[in-house]
């Protein structure tokens, strides 16, 4: 559980993050969102103890970073990739930093495989592709099996199929009962591995929520007046473009069993997840 409570920083006179309070569960994939400048890594820096918050608090499992008894088990980040010697191979890499945080050879091994790596582990890290690189760092965050993961724009320099590699891997972290929080900016790629989005711009939080609450049904029918009535009836918030019924606030089940109930045919009932693009370009851009 990650959890900020009015966390503030000041950098002279610029109010890098200001109140920035939010919530990131075990079991879900929270994405943290905003454009460029917008206070992102400022706030997963103080979260993980190396920025100091000029006020308010960022908990990890209800504790501030620097007092946690074994930070690496607890929290693994991806902050920057360019925490490598060049020289070093990723195995070389790998079995280091296992050395150092206490776990390991044999779990270094099993990640240079989970992550996708075993076969350029003798490579240098400076060969490596910015793609590759993310790729170690992903390891590096996971080797002490740590609940919780931070990513701060990991997604950068992944081709399409590193990105379904990361997707896969986070939702996985996720099911397992793990917490993630992952930063950026590219949204139509978050859109497709997160459970919960906050939104920050201008170093303020515009919008946190699940994802899904703001889903609507499309719904076409034989006999769109009646069922317009019946969903109202029902506490629906219905519109329509002419084509199609637009529905809020009832579930795809009620409204098919609402139309068996009315007997009239459906010829379409879809679950639309608004674009996270625009939900996003409307509140960041309102800052
Ligand atoms: N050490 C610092 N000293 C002064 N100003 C800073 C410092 N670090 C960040 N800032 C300022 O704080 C604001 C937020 O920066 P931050 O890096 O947190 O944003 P971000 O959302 O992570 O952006 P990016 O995606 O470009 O990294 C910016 O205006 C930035 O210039």
């Amino acid at each position: 559980m990650i959890e900020t409570k009015a966390l503030t920083k000041r950098f002279g006179k610029t109010d890098a993050v200001r109140d920035v309070t939010f919530t990131a569960a075990p079991g879900r994939v929270t994405g943290f969102l905003g454009l460029n400048g917008s206070g992102k890594t400022t706030t997963l820096r103080m979260l993980l103890g190396l920025t100091r918050p000029t006020s308010g608090t960022a908990l990890i499992n209800g504790r501030r970073y620097r007092d946690l008894e074994h930070p690496l088990r607890q929290v693994g980040a991806v902050l920057e990739q360019g925490l490598m010697h060049p020289g070093q191979t990723g195995r070389g890499h790998l079995h280091t930093q296992a050395l150092l945080s206490g776990a390991d050879k044999a779990r270094a091994e099993e990640l240079l495989e989970y992550v996708g790596l075993a076969d350029a582990a003798t490579q240098r890290t400076g060969d490596y592709s910015l793609g590759m690189r993310q790729r170690l760092a992903v390891a590096t965050a996971l080797l002490c099996e740590p609940s919780i993961l931070v990513l701060d724009e990991p997604a950068n320099g992944l081709d399409p199929s590193g990105m379904a590699w990361l997707r896969g891997l986070l939702r996985d972290h996720a099911a397992a009962g793990g917490t993630v929080l992952i930063s950026s900016h590219l949204l139509s790629e978050l859109e497709l591995m997160i459970d919960d989005v906050v939104i920050i711009a201008d170093g303020q939080v515009r919008f946190a929520a699940p994802l899904e609450v703001e889903s609507r049904l499309r719904v076409r029918g034989r006999d769109p007046h009646t069922l317009w009535q019946h969903f109202e009836q029902a506490g629906a918030t219905v519109t329509t473009d002419g084509e199609a019924l637009y529905v809020t606030g009832l579930t795809a089940e009620d409204t098919g069993e609402i139309a068996l109930y009315a007997q009239i045919a459906l010829y379409e009932l879809t679950v639309e997840t608004p674009s996270l693009e625009r939900l996003f370009l409307d509140l960041a851009g309102a800052a």
